[in-house]
C-alpha cells in the first residue's frame, strides 16, 4: 500500500453506483474514467422527448466516435437543444437510451452527475465571473470540482497551477491572466468559458452555437480551438453558422422535427434534397 500513489488508488477505485445519491460523499466523485474501449463516446438511441404531446425528439439515434469533432445543424425547433438537455440530464426522455461511453448510462445520472462523469457544457451566452481575473475564473473552475477537491486535500497545488497553464495557452488567453474577466471581448469571454469547462478536463464538450456574436477574427480563432480540441477530447456542436461549420465540420448531422434527416460530409448534406427543403421551406 505504502508504494501506491495515493491518486492511483482513488481513480482505481471500483465503480460506484453512479446513480446513487449525488450527496452520498466522495464514494460518488471518485468515479473511474469512462470507458471508451469501443470507440464510441455517445450512444443515443431512439431518444423521444415530448412537452405536451408534441415530439421535440422523435427516436432520435445518433452516435459520436471518441476524439470525433460532430458538428449539428438543423432550423429552429429542430430539437438541437432538447437532445443536449437529454444528454446533459436536464431533461428525461419518454423513451430511449443514452449511454456515455460503454458503461455510463445517461439517463440514471443527475446533472451534477453527469459533469462529474466527464461531460462539459457550455451555453450559447458567456457566463464568467466578471469582477474576476481572467486566471481566477479558471481556478475557480477547478475548485468547484469535487474530483479536484479531494485533489486539493492532498495539496497538489503545483498540479494545478500547471493545469491553469496549459489551459490559458489552450484557450490563448495566457497574455491576459491577470486581466478582468469583465473587460475581455465577447470571444475572449466565450473562450474562458471553455477554458473553464476544459479545467475539469471532460472527455466530451457540448458546445451550443459557440460563435454566434463573434468578430470574423475571434470565430476563425475558435474554429482552430476546437481543431485543436477535437482528437483530446470529443465535440459536439450545435452552430447555424456555415461558413463556420465549414471550417471544422468533418461529419455533420442535419437534426428535423427531433430526428436524424441526414449525416455526412458538409458537402453531401447539403446536396440532400431533403435538407435543402427543410432550410428553404422556411
Ligand atoms: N420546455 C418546453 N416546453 C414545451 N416545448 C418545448 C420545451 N422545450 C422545447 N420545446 C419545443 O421543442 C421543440 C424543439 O426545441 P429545441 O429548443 O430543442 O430546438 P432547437 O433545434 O434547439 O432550436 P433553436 O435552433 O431555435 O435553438 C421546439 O418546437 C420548442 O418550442
Amino acid at each position: 500500500m505504502a508504494d501506491l500513489d495515493w491518486r492511483e488508488i482513488v481513480y482505481q477505485q471500483p465503480q460506484p453506483e453512479l446513480g446513487g445519491d449525488a450527496s452520498a460523499g466522495y464514494g460518488h466523485v471518485l468515479q473511474p474514467g469512462v470507458d471508451l474501449s469501443h470507440g464510441v463516446a455517445l450512444y443515443l438511441d431512439d431518444i423521444s422527448v415530448s412537452f405536451d404531446g408534441f415530439k421535440a425528439l422523435n427516436k432520435l439515434s445518433l452516435s459520436l466516435d471518441v476524439g470525433e469533432l460532430r458538428c449539428i445543424i438543423g432550423p429552429n425547433g429542430a430539437g438541437k437543444t432538447t437532445m443536449m438537455d437529454v444528454i446533459t440530464g436536464k431533461t428525461r426522455p419518454d423513451a430511449g437510451t443514452a449511454f456515455f461511453g460503454q458503461t455510463i448510462d445517461l439517463l440514471k445520472l443527475r446533472e451534477a452527475e453527469v459533469v462529474a462523469a466527464g461531460v462539459g457544457r457550455k451555453f450559447q451566452k458567456p457566463t464568467v465571473f466578471e469582477d474576476l481575473s481572467v486566471q481566477d475564473n479558471l481556478e475557480l473552475a477547478l475548485k468547484s470540482d469535487k474530483r479536484a477537491r479531494a485533489t486539493l486535500f492532498f495539496r497538489l497545488s503545483a498540479t494545478q497551477r500547471l493545469r491553469v497553464e496549459e489551459v490559458l495557452e489552450q484557450i490563448r488567453l495566457h497574455d491576459q491572466a491577470g486581466r478582468r474577466a469583465g473587460d475581455l471581448s465577447h470571444g475572449q469571454k466565450q473562450w474562458l468559458e471553455i477554458g473553464m469547462l476544459l479545467m475539469l478536463e471532460p472527455q466530451l464538450l457540448l458546445l451550443d452555437e459557440p460563435v454566434a456574436g463573434m468578430t470574423d477574427f475571434e470565430t476563425d480563432r475558435t474554429a482552430e480551438l476546437f481543431l485543436s480540441l477535437a482528437g483530446k477530447h470529443t465535440l459536439m456542436v450545435v452552430e447555424h453558422d456555415m461558413e463556420f461549420v465549414r471550417k471544422i465540420a468533418d461529419k455533420v448531422t442535419v437534426l428535423h422535427e427531433g430526428s436524424v434527416l441526414a449525416e455526412g460530409s458538409l458537402e453531401q448534406v447539403q446536396a440532400d434534397e431533403r435538407v435543402v427543403e427543410v432550410y428553404l421551406g422556411r
